[in-house]
């Protein structure tokens, strides 16, 4: 299955772009001026009235797309001003550069000539874009810092090319520290080339970029034709996608899930074609993640939800819904003896079940060899254990926010917490396909910029960087009771932790400000609707 829109690392985008070029029917310098031509025409989008532009530009191709931009905003009454440095570029870059020297004058590259600025002036940064490898140093690492005070503090419109200069393409993180970044530059417009890179969707990348725009600068064919298969997609289309192989999520899901099926089920369905659930929760008082949980996979579309709970039960049915069912669970003989039940489909624990009981019950939950969300508390007992790396069911998921990561993975999460001095920097993207292939789990990394990573390479990730009030008690309860329900609908894997995902946060996107994780399983009818089904 095919949806989104494929993110490609930066050396595959220079393996497609040479492809291209090496064939003689896509000369560099063509991708150059479709580059500054695109940049050019989002420009005066944005900006409809020619006013005046300073343009910075950098030593390779990058800054060549800087000189293009300068030529074609002059040509439109544009007042420019052209800062470079005095080297000899390559020669798409260096034609670029000489075209635009019999326009005008190249200023020098200082934190000198950038503060001669009109106030007014909208900045292009055209430093370095995917060439990146090294922190900015000496006189371009101050006048980014100055860029980035201009940005951050006077509300200096500044368009990055590609991205802004001194991230990190590859990781989204900015080289020379991600505590104390150098110079971290807060674009208005971000216009990348061909396909996202994960340093547009990751880490600091989405509040360096503003607004992403991605422009096709005709290298599709070439993308299309790599006999590698794709394994890296964006699963919320933030941006057009232009990939002719993959189909609108609005096409996907209908399909996967059955039409008619999660809002009410056909009249022909029974139940438990749509699966058994189980929701194993926490004492009373603690129960609530729980039931937050088993809303959201009953809401999802699972025929049958359980919800397994260690005391008394009999006070607990008047919290609704009526449709779930509930069991006493007291202790791991009891989860087992329930477990015989072949009907469950897919099985969940961790969600407001507290430590002790959790680390009581996992053995249990792990040996059914069923279908498994494992989150939150059972994250917690799972790290207790030195031996549970080749412990885990077939098809199980893991659903850790970083500090949970850090527990189940700390030699990976110490790697992603170095300070990034080299690109391309270690990423979330390279941690979480090294921790899903260490554990032979789907791992979904949890955070505004959650990646969803499989045993075998394959990644998703999914943006959520424009909702920030999802980051609330309780919406990761609900995130694993979805993926529970799914799992218990017979999604694959990694499709029902990402497409999770994905509903999760367009249920948050439609509730707005305000939202409390109640909200988030009541919303799925329409978010089902919405897609479709
Ligand atoms: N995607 C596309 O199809 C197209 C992209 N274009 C644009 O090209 C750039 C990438 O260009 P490239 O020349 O490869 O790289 P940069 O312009 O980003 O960087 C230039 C060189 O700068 C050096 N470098 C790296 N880090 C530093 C640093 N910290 N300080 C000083 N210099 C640095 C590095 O060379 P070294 O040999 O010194 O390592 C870079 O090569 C892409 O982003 C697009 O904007 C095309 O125009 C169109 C097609
Ligand atoms: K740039």
């Amino acid at each position: 299955m095919l949806f989104g829109t494929e993110i490609l690392t930066t050396a595959q985008m220079r393996a497609i772009e040479s492809a291209a070029m090496d064939g003689g029917e896509l000369p560099g310098l063509t991708l150059m001026e479709r580059a500054g031509a695109a940049v050019a025409g989002h420009i005066r989008l944005q900006w409809p009235k020619p006013g005046h532009a300073t343009i910075l530009c950098g030593p390779g191709n990058n800054g060549g797309d800087g000189y293009v931009i300068a030529r074609l905003l002059a040509k439109v009454g544009w007042r420019l001003r052209v800062l470079g440095l005095d080297n000899i570029p390559g020669s798409d870059a260096g034609d670029a550069k000489r075209r635009w020297q019999e326009i005008g004058p190249i200023l020098p590259l200082t934190l000198a000539t950038l503060r001669e600025s009109p106030v007014n002036s909208i900045h292009v940064d055209a430093i370095f874009g995917t060439g990146l490898s090294r922190p900015p140093q000496d006189e371009i690492a101050v006048l980014l810092r100055h860029l980035s005070h201009l940005t951050r503090h006077e509300n200096t419109p500044l368009v990055a090319v590609d991205c802004p200069s001194g991230l990190c393409m590859d990781s989204g993180r900015w080289l020379g520290g991600d505590t104390d970044p150098p110079s971290p530059l807060a674009a208005t417009l971000t216009i990348g080339f061909d396909s996202p890179k994960p340093g547009h969707l990751l880490a600091s990348g989405p509040a360096a970029c503003g607004r992403l725009i991605i422009a096709d600068i005709g290298l599709r064919p070439w993308r299309e034709r790599r006999t590698r298969q794709a394994d890296l997609y964006a699963i919320w289309p933030r941006f057009p996608v232009h990939d002719r192989r993959a189909e609108p999520i609005r096409s996907v899901l209908p399909r996967m899930l059955g039409k008619g099926v999660a809002a009410g089920q056909p009249q022909d369905a029974h139940k438990y074609r749509y699966g058994h659930a189980l929701i194993v929760g926490g004492a009373a008082g603690q129960d609530g993640a729980a039931r937050l949980a088993a809303r959201a996979a009953i809401r999802s579309g699972a025929g049958l939800v359980t919800l397994g709970l260690p005391d008394d039960i009999t006070g607990h049915g008047r919290q609704g819904p009526d449709a779930l069912m509930l069991r006493n669970i007291g202790n791991a003989e009891a989860l087992q003896n329930l477990l015989t039940d072949r009907r469950i489909t897919a099985l969940c624990l961790g969600p407001g079940c507290g430590l002790r009981r959790a680390a009581d019950l996992l053995p249990t939950a792990m040996n059914a060899r069923l279908p498994c969300v494992l989150d939150a508390d059972a994250l917690s007992a799972l790290a207790q254990n030195p031996d549970w790396v080749g412990q885990l069911p077939d098809h199980c998921v893991l659903t850790p926010h970083e500090g949970e990561f850090a527990r189940l993975f700390p030699d990976i999460s110490r790697r992603m917490k170095k300070p990034a001095r080299h690109g391309p920097a270690y990423s979330r993207i390279d941690a979480v396909r090294e921790a899903a292939s260490h554990c032979n789990a789907v791992v979904l990394l949890k955070g505004p910029d959650s990646v969803i990573g499989a045993p075998d390479g394959r990644a998703w990730v999914h943006s959520a960087f424009d909702i920030p009030w999802l980051a609330t008690a309780g919406s990761g309860d609900v995130l694993a009771g979805l993926i529970t329900g799914l799992l218990a609908r017979d999604l694959p894997v990694l499709e029902a932790a990402g497409i999770g995902c994905l509903l999760h946060a367009y249920a948050a996107r439609l509730f707005g400000p305000g939202l409390i994780a109640d909200d988030l399983p009541e919303l799925l009818p329409r978010v089902y609707r919405e897609f479709g089904l």
